[in-house]
């Protein structure tokens, strides 16, 4: 379900995450709850509520069942200035680059459960 307003009523955005081709990525803070999750505002702008529906993300977010594995989509926005943002799970142990990146660092490969579980 997406809502016609905008994210910034809801929640207080933090700082900038991420940078994706299709959008940027905060993290943010609840004003009420206090729950801290991501917020995806994606770069090409929508108008209807139907065009944010068709979107490919949500709706195979929508589809997949729970699993620990899979980010959860909490909710959708459609701002007055057409911007359309997801808000989801927020996961705060960085990307995947930065974590082989850092075991790399530390000389500590992957085992085979590990990337079993990564792929
Ligand atoms: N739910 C999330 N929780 C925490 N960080 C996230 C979350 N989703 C995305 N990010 C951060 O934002 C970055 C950009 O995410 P995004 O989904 O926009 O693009 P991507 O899948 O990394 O790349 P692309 O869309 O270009 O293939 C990620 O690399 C990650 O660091």
């Amino acid at each position: 379900m997406t809502h016609l307003g905008s994210p910034h009523d809801a929640y207080d955005f933090i700082e900038q995450i991420g940078d994706g081709s299709f959008g940027t990525v905060h993290k943010a803070q609840h004003k009420i709850s206090h729950k801290l999750v991501a917020v995806k505002v994606m770069k090409k702008k929508h108008t209807t509520i139907e065009e944010c529906q068709g979107q490919f993300e949500p709706k195979l977010l929508d589809l997949l069942p729970a699993h620990i594995n899979i980010v959860q989509l909490y909710d959708s926005y459609l701002s007055p200035n057409c911007e359309l943002s997801f808000i989801m799970e927020y996961m705060d142990g960085g990307n995947l680059y930065q974590l082989m990146r850092e075991r790399r660092h530390h000389n500590l490969p992957f085992n085979h459960c590990e990337l079993r579980s990564i792929l």
